[in-house]
């Protein structure tokens, strides 16, 4: 493959698929230039679209030349899974149905599932031997899971799902209600599925001077204010803006990439689908959130964190839809 940049590190091959979609567009022009996995690191980029968005697709092409990026060493676009996944490291699974007003992301889950069952399983046959993957698209969790369901060979620490959302979320509530600057604020953990049973944990934040403990002695304020605007933020951007969220979502999906791939500083941590190997009460193999960190290979789950009772319910509660979810795919 041809590479048009001076940098001494080998370029990554990183595939986003939706990549004329909303969120593709955000994202990609950033994961161009370094923001995703550093400034030093050239990438070659692989746009995976459906036939009918191949238009688009080369017109977001045209605009990535069009920057001169220097970390950028390419740009291709595909409509074939196979040849845009060929020895993939970096995949990013975007491309998918987003909901519209009224629906749940489970409601997408029909629509969705054989996307990714199908691109699981080219990912299995194709993709380079340390490939990581991370699925934005939704209903995110379960759909990571259809895809390392049908990529046996691949290890299922490869695979991921975006609620580092969330977790920015929950960090700016906190930083406003604490009254502290974003930076002051660690030791959030989102538990359970991207969806309005997902359960943002502040029982061991620092914010500031503040201990999430302290803020928490406020139930009203816990219970029906951070709670549900954490966990229902994405249908209230529906309500605003009329589309889903995608700025955010793209600049949760880099920092998802970045921390996994670059290592996550310090002794904190931050949140991330993982599969779970039965941690925390939730069953192996439910693609499931928790406290992770990164020494730049593979997700650690932050253990032996206190689970209180009003925690334990909550994450039970969405580790039960995260297991009605993996039952409909079964159904289907
Ligand atoms: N996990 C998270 O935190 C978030 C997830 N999402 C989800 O991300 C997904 C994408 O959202 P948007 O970009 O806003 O949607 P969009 O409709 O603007 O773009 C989706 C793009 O994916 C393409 N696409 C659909 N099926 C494809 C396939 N099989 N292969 C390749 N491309 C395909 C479409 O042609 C379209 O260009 C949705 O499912 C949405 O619900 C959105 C926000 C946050
Ligand atoms: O709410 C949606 O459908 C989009 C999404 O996942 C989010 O914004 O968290």
């Amino acid at each position: 493959m041809p590479t048009r940049t001076a940098f001494t590190k080998a370029p990554v091959t990183v595939t986003v698929t939706g990549a004329a979609g909303t969120i593709g567009y955000a994202a990609l022009f950033r994961v161009a230039a370094g923001a995703m996995l550093g400034h030093d690191q050239p990438v070659h980029l692989r746009l995976l679209e459906l036939p009918a968005a191949l238009g688009a697709a080369e017109g977001i092409a045209m605009e990535l030349d069009d920057c001169a990026l220097p970390q950028l060493a390419s740009v291709e676009i595909f409509d074939d899974p196979r040849a845009a996944f060929d020895g993939v490291q970096q995949a990013l699974l975007i491309g998918a149905k987003p909901r519209t007003k009224g629906m749940e992301r489970a409601d997408l889950l029909s629509a969705n599932a054989a996307v990714f069952a199908e691109q699981g399983k080219v990912l299995g046959e194709v993709a380079a031997d340390d490939v990581r993957i991370t699925v934005v698209g939704n209903p995110a969790n379960t759909n990571a899971a259809i895809a390392a369901r049908h990529a046996p060979d691949i290890p299922r620490s490869r695979f991921s799902a975006l609620t580092r959302l969330d977790h920015n979320r929950a960090i700016a509530q906190l930083a406003r209600r604490a009254e502290v600057p974003v930076t002051a604020i660690s030791g959030v953990t989102i538990w359970g599925n991207h969806s309005a049973t997902q359960y943002p944990d502040i029982f061991h934040v620092r914010a500031g001077e503040l201990s999430g403990e302290a803020l928490a002695t406020d139930r009203a304020w816990l219970v029906d204010d951070f709670i549900p605007t954490v966990a229902q933020r994405g249908s209230a951007i529906i309500a605003a803006r009329g589309a889903s969220s995608a700025a955010s979502a793209a600049n949760g999906t880099i920092d998802h990439v970045q921390d996994w791939a670059l290592g996550t500083a310090g002794d904190g941590w931050t949140s991330a689908a993982i599969v779970s190997p039965g941690v925390y009460g939730v069953p192996e193999g439910l693609v499931c959130s928790f406290p992770v960190r990164s020494d730049g290979t593979d997700w650690e789950i932050v253990e032996g964190l206190e689970i209180n009772d009003f925690s334990r319910a909550r994450i039970d509660a969405s580790v039960a839809e995260l297991q009605a979810e993996i039952a409909a795919v079964d159904a289907l």
